[in-house]
C-alpha cells in the first residue's frame, strides 16, 4: 500500500483467481467501524514493468564506482551561483547546471556559437574515455546537463531536441534509485529502473523516437528482483513477476551529450525538428470509416494527433468561455460534481467555484495545460470515461462529439456522458452546426469577419471556425442526402470561410508558433494541420440523443454556430 494513498495493490498467481478475486470483491462492503467501507476494484497490468527496453536503449549497471560517485557530486557546486561560468537554473520540479553549452528551457535548444566558459568538469573525462572504450559513444561530448531531483519530483516527458544533439545521449545516474518512462507514440510506455551509479545510454529509436521523463512521486512500483544486489542474480520462483515500492531518495544525474553541427537527419520525421512537422497536407484525404478500427485510425490522426500538436497555439486562441455555457454551469447547486469531457485547457473548470470540476481530455498537451492552471483534469477518450457509474451531477461535453467519425461512436459517446450522470443530473452537449445562420441571424463569428485580419485566424471567441453561410442552403430547402461525402468517398479538406458543402471533413489548423518559429516561417510556411469533423444538421443531436435510454431532452438550441442541448438522467423507479 503506498503510504498516504487510498489504495493497495494485490498480486495473483493467476488470471483466474485475479478474476475471481474481482467478481466477488468488487463493489463488497467492509465492515469496519460504523460506517464500513465499499471496496473497489480494477485489474492493472503490471506487464510493461517486464516489457523489453526500447530498442537503443542500454543499461549499464556499476558503471562508476562509490568512490567516483562521491568525486563527481563532489565536483557540482550547487551554492554558486555565478552565471558567468556555468548556467544554473532552479527549475520549478528539480535542481539543473549546464556546462559547455546551456540548455534552454524556453526553445528547447542550444546557442551553439556561446559556448559557457566552463567547459566539462575535468572529473567526468576518465568516465568518458572509458565510455568511448566501451563503445557506449563514438564522439566526445561537449555539453553536460546535472539534474539533481528530490523524492517527489521529475521532468516531463520529452525527447531531446534532434537539432540541438547528436544521436548518442549517456545519461549517469548517481545516487538513489528511480524510475524513468519511456513511451512510444504509440502508446506503448516501459518504465526502467535506474539503479545509483548506473549508465543509460540512449540511441537511435530510443533517443529519437521514445520520449524519456521522470514522473514526480516519492514511490516507484519496481519488480522484486531489482530491488536485490546486482550480485544476487536470478529470478527465484517467488520474486519472479512481483512488484514492491521503492522509496524515492535524491538522484543527482549527469547527461552527457555533444551538440550537433548541422541539421539532423535521423529515420524518425515524425519527432524531427530539424525535418519540419509531418507532411503539412494528408498526401490522401482518408475515407470516411467503414469499420470500428478505421474509425478509431482516423480520429488517432485526424484528431488526436492533432490536437497533441497544436495544444498550446490552440489553448492560445480559447480564453472567454462561452455565456451560455457558464450560465448552465451557474444553475448547478453548490457542492455538485461535474465532469467536463473533452475539457480542452480547461476554461470551464473554474467557472463556478462552488462546485467540484473535473475535466478529462484526449490530448495530454492539453490536459498538462489544465494542470498547469491547477485544475483537476485527467487524459481520456469520450468513450470509455474512467469514473463510476451515476457519479456526477453534470457533465458538459462542448465541440467534442463533432470529432468522432461514426454514428455508433457519436452515439455511444453521449451514452457515456448519460452513464456517468446521476439519476436528475443534466448534461450539456454542444457540436458544430452545418448551418452558420440560424433565424436569418449569422453566427457572431460571420458578423465579425469584416477584414483581412481575419482571414488568418483559426477561430474567433464565441464560435468555431469560420465557415460562410452556404448560400445554396440559406432557404433552408437542403436535405441531408445533398451533403453526403464527395464524390470519390474521400473526406474533402473544408476551406476556411467557404460553405461547408459536406458534413464530414477535414478542417486545417494552420498552425502559429511562438517567436522562435515566427523567425523560421521567413523560410518556411506555418504547418497546417486537418482535423477530422462531422457538423451536425439541424434535429441530429436530438436525435442521436432519443436513442439513449433513461434520458429526456429537456432544451434544445442554437447557439454561436452550435446545436445545443441540455439532457436530463431520468429517475429509475
Ligand atoms: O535525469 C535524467 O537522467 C534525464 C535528464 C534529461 O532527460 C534531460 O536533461 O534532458
Ligand atoms: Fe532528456
Ligand atoms: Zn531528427
Amino acid at each position: 500500500m503506498p503510504p498516504h494513498k487510498p489504495y493497495a495493490f494485490v498480486t495473483y498467481r493467476s488470471q483466474e483467481s485475479a478474476q475471481k478475486a474481482h467478481f466477488h470483491l468488487n463493489g463488497g462492503k467492509l465492515m469496519c467501524g460504523e460506517n464500513g467501507v465499499t471496496l473497489y476494484l480494477s485489474f492493472i497490468d503490471s506487464g510493461s514493468v517486464f516489457a523489453p527496453l526500447p530498442d537503443g536503449l542500454l543499461l549499464v549497471e556499476d558503471f562508476v564506482s562509490a568512490e567516483e560517485e562521491v568525486q563527481l557530486m563532489a565536483a557540482i557546486d550547487w551554492s554558486s551561483s555565478n552565471d558567468e561560468v556555468i548556467a544554473q537554473k532552479a527549475l520549478k520540479h528539480r535542481r539543473v547546471k549546464h556546462f559547455g553549452f546551456e540548455f534552454r528551457y524556453d526553445n528547447n535548444n542550444v546557442d551553439k556559437d556561446e559556448p559557457l566558459p566552463a567547459g566539462l568538469p575535468d572529473v567526468c573525462l576518465p568516465l568518458l574515455e572509458r565510455c568511448i572504450k566501451d563503445g557506449y559513444i563514438d564522439i566526445m561530448p561537449d555539453q553536460l546537463t546535472v539534474n539533481q531531483y528530490q523524492s517527489g519530483q521529475g521532468i516531463p516527458p520529452h525527447v531531446d531536441t534532434h537539432s540541438a544533439f547528436e544521436d548518442t545521449l549517456l545519461s549517469l545516474s548517481l545516487g538513489a534509485r528511480t524510475v524513468m518512462e519511456f513511451r512510444h507514440p504509440d502508446g506503448r510506455v516501459v518504465p526502467v529502473v535506474l539503479p545509483g551509479r548506473s549508465l543509460l545510454v540512449m540511441k537511435g529509436e530510443s533517443r529519437y523516437l521514445w520520449t524519456h521523463g521522470i514522473t514526480p512521486r516519492k514511490f516507484d512500483m519496481v519488480p522484486v528482483c531489482d530491488l536485490k544486489s546486482s550480485t544476487h542474480s536470478g529470478h527465484d520462483l517467488e520474486t519472479n513477476g512481483s512488484l514492491t515500492l521503492s522509496k524515492r531518495g535524491t538522484r543527482t544525474s549527469f547527461t552527457f551529450r555533444k551538440i550537433r553541427p548541422e541539421p539532423c537527419r535521423c529515420a524518425f520525421p515524425s519527432a524531427c525538428d530539424s525535418q519540419g512537422p509531418p507532411a503539412p497536407l494528408p498526401p490522401s484525404p482518408p475515407a470516411l470509416p467503414s469499420c470500428p478500427s478505421d474509425a478509431a485510425r482516423l480520429e488517432q490522426e485526424f484528431v488526436h494527433q492533432v490536437y497533441d500538436a497544436i495544444a498550446y497555439h490552440f489553448s492560445s486562441t480559447r480564453h472567454s468561455p462561452w455565456p451560455r455555457v457558464c450560465h448552465f454551469l451557474s444553475t448547478l447547486t453548490p457542492g455538485s460534481v461535474l465532469v467536463d469531457v473533452g475539457c480542452g485547457n480547461g476554461k470551464y473548470l473554474g467557472v463556478n467555484p462552488e462546485i467540484t470540476a473535473v475535466g478529462c481530455d484526449r490530448s495530454s498537451a492539453l490536459v498538462q495545460i489544465c494542470a498547469d492552471r491547477g485544475f483537476n483534469a485527467f487524459v481520456s477518450d469520450a468513450l470509455s470515461v474512467p469514473l463510476r457509474t451515476a457519479s456526477c451531477d453534470a457533465c458538459i461535453s462542448i465541440a467534442v462529439i463533432h470529432h468522432l467519425s461514426t454514428q455508433e461512436r457519436r452515439l455511444a459517446a453521449v451514452r457515456e456522458l448519460v452513464r456517468l450522470l446521476k439519476p436528475g443530473g443534466r448534461a450539456l452537449i454542444y457540436v458544430w452546426a452545418f448551418e452558420q445562420e440560424h433565424n436569418k441571424q449569422k453566427s457572431k463569428y460571420l458578423k465579425d469577419h469584416n477584414g483581412k485580419q481575419n482571414l488568418i485566424k483559426n477561430t474567433s471567441e464565441g464560435s468555431q471556425e469560420p465557415c460562410e453561410y452556404p448560400s445554396k442552403c440559406s432557404d433552408g430547402a437542403c436535405t441531408p442526402t445533398d451533403y453526403m461525402p464527395v464524390t470519390d468517398g474521400k473526406l474533402s479538406v473544408h476551406t476556411n470561410r467557404t460553405a461547408f458543402n459536406t458534413q464530414d471533413l477535414l478542417v486545417p489548423w494552420h498552425l502559429k508558433e511562438g517567436k522562435r518559429q515566427e523567425e523560421k516561417l521567413e523560410t518556411s510556411p506555418a504547418p497546417v494541420f486537418h482535423r477530422f469533423y462531422h457538423v451536425f444538421q439541424q434535429g441530429e443531436l436530438e436525435q442521436l440523443c432519443a436513442q439513449v435510454s433513461q434520458v429526456k431532452v429537456l432544451r434544445s438550441y442554437h447557439d454561436q454556430g452550435n446545436w445545443c442541448v441540455i439532457l436530463l438522467k431520468e429517475e429509475l423507479h
